[in-house]
């Protein structure tokens, strides 16, 4: 039997434990640090075992899943090395950055065990385990951060595990992966969580300033609603290179100050234009990557049942829905539906055939 122990059984620990659960020949063992979160796991069936020890879970494991905030993962990686660990046994981590546990695990005396660092570049704004979902990694990219010394063998065989999540292994070096992943995922977050603080701020004064908040709000600002303590080792563990990436940003914005102080629209168009076409030479929307799911929305009529119509709509033409959310439902208003699907072809079909049928569909 292969052994997986998953330590931090949240978000990506929990959606690592659907991809390997009832696989042939594993087992996983989830660690908890409290009860009420024991029953929970197994409640949601992630894992098959649950336990509060952290010896017992680790040892005798084949592979170790740290799955907990960066600023736990060094702790973690020393109390494993304290322990009589399995020989061959692998130790993952599914951290946002990357160089500080590298650092961290080549300073380890982790005996026969081998750390290999390990990033799935999908998530959420959601977290625990409530949020898990099997699906989360397919067709994402994982990132590992191997040693150049660390053995072939070992990689081959997390990457054969790996495969259970259908995400694309690529191996990138620490230090560069956080410079890169400083600016795709945490500058963003940043920006998104100023932006959201601005408005709030200003909407105390005047409610007008939710009322409103509509698309390009709501679409730039999803991830300011992420995790606060995930967040906030996150951008305090890569804080030199965020640094670096909010002063070009401030430069970024003192561009637009001068564009705007000197009526240059020629410079404004200029930029929306390089800005878009980079933007539609990102690859395809892959689930995890940019959009973790594939949604529109729909105008509908504020009257009960209105739900089960559409469903049984799609449902009567075999297009799969993977989730229905009403985000706007106020008495004598139209309301709007959020739909989502798992994958491209169903979103595509949906928006045909609640078109024909005369629904007002947007993106
Ligand atoms: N959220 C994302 O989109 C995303 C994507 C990829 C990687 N990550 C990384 O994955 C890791 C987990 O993030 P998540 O989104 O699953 O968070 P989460 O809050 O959903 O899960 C974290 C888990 O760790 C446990 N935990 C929290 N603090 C702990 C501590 N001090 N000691 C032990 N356990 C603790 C929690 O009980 C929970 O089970 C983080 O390192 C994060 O950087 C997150
Ligand atoms: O889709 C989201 O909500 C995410 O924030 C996912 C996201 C990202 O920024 O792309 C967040 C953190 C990760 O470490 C990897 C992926």
């Amino acid at each position: 039997m292969t052994k997986i122990a998953i330590f931090g059984v949240g978000l990506i620990g929990g959606s690592l434990g659907l991809c390997f659960k009832g696989k042939p020949g594993i087992t996983v063992v989830g660690h908890a640090i409290r009860e009420s979160s024991a029953a929970k796991y197994l409640e949601r069936g992630v894992v098959d075992h649950v336990t509060m020890s952290l010896r017992e879970a680790a040892e005798g494991a084949d592979f170790i899943f740290l799955c907990v905030p960066v600023g736990s993962l060094e702790s973690y990686v020393h109390e494993l090395s304290q322990l009589d660990l399995k020989p061959g046994c692998i130790i993952t981590d599914v951290g946002s950055t990357k160089a500080s546990v590298a650092a961290c695990a080549r300073q380890a005396r982790l005996g026969d065990a081998v750390f290999i660092g390990g990033h799935p570049m999908a998530g959420s704004e959601r977290s625990g385990v409530e949020a898990a979902s099997l699906y989360l990694f397919e067709n994402a990219f994982y990132v590992l951060t191997p040693e150049a010394e660390t053995p072939q063998p070992y990689i081959d065989k997390l990457t054969d595990l790996l495969a259970y999540t259908k995400a694309h292994i690529v191996h990138v070096h620490p230090e560069e992966h956080d410079e890169i992943v400083g600016a795709i995922s945490h500058l963003p977050h940043i920006i998104a969580v100023a932006l959201v603080n601005l408005v709030r701020g200003y909407s105390q004064s005047n409610s007008l300033y939710s009322l409103l908040a509509a698309g390009g709000f709501r679409d730039i600002t999803r991830i300011a609603a992420s995790d606060p303590v995930v967040w906030r080792d996150i951008l305090v563990n890569n804080r030199d290179v965020l640094l670096k990436l909010l002063k070009e940003w401030q430069s970024g914005m003192e561009t637009f100050i001068d564009m705007l102080e000197n009526e240059n629209g020629e410079a404004v168009e200029t930029a929306f234009k390089e800005a878009g076409e980079f933007r539609s030479k990102l690859p395809e929307r892959r689930k995890g990557m940019i959009h973790s799911i594939y949604e529109c929305y729909i105008d509908v009529p504020d009257h009960p049942g209105i739900i089960g119509k559409v469903a049984t709509e799609l449902g009567n033409s075999a297009i799969n829905l993977s989730n229905v959310q009403i985000i706007e439902s106020r008495e004598d208003v139209p309301g709007v539906l959020r739909l989502s699907f798992r994958k491209q072809d169903d979103l595509d079909r949906a928006v045909e055939r609640l078109g024909e049928i005369g629904y007002a569909v947007h993106f």
